[in-house]
């Protein structure tokens, strides 16, 4: 039987961007929405984005929150953020050492089931470096999530693949808690079936 005709249901991936001002959030967000790179961005408004896009020949309808701290000390709300997002890409730049702090302050409340990846975004400003490839390989082994370092300015396809393989995890972990909860379920309708064997069951 082909799949041709069928059509196929649509995924839903919500998808927060957070990180201290300045680390390239916006960046990250338009160069994966549009392929494009734009200096300036607004940094007074938190914008969400909507974008439809294919992975692996599946729809996937994406929801973006591009937040936006007022300053370097004003933490996400975690409850607010864990209730809405599938998913959480954890953003620093490796020219500021204090955005690096602002993530490792973060993580502790947002250290949940909710899949994340961190990234270290402006890695074309390597000489101005202040937090090395090893310290965010260790913060991401710490938060058992995927890590790497990129630039918005200059990378296209390697930040599409981070938005991608973030989308991949939640479709996984959601595919993980509808198998355990249909599993759930299932184990608390066997009292009904009381009296007959699991290889009965399966002869029905
Ligand atoms: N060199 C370089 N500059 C970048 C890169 N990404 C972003 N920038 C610049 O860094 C500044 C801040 O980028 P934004 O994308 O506005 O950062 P943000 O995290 O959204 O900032 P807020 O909205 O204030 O929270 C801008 O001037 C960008 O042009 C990058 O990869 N390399």
């Amino acid at each position: 039987m082909t799949t041709r005709g069928i059509r196929r249901k649509r995924c839903d991936v919500k998808i927060a961007v957070v990180g201290a001002p300045g680390v390239g959030k916006s960046a990250l967000t338009v160069r994966f929405l549009t392929k494009r790179y734009i200096g300036e961005y607004d940094h007074n408004t938190e914008n969400k984005y909507k974008h439809e896009s294919l992975l692996d020949g599946e729809p996937v309808h994406f929801e973006i929150l591009d937040t936006c701290p007022k300053d370097e000390h004003e933490l996400p709300n975690a409850n607010e953020l864990l209730q809405w997002a599938d998913g959480i890409l954890l953003v620093y730049s490796i020219t500021d050492r204090q955005s690096f702090n602002y993530i490792r302050k973060a993580r502790t409340d947002l250290t949940t089931e909710t899949p994340v990846f961190l990234v270290a975004n402006k890695v074309d400003m390597v000489h101005l470096r202040q937090v090395s490839t090893d310290e965010g390989e260790i913060l991401a082994k710490d938060l058992e999530c995927r890590f790497t370092e990129v630039s918005a300015a200059e990378h296209v396809i390697q930040v599409a693949e981070i938005f991608y393989d973030l989308c991949k995890e939640i479709l996984a972990s959601k595919r993980k808690s509808k198998q355990s909860l249909l599993e759930r379920m299932l184990g608390s309708s066997r009292p009904y079936n009381r009296g007959k064997s699991d290889s009965a069951l399966q002869k029905d």
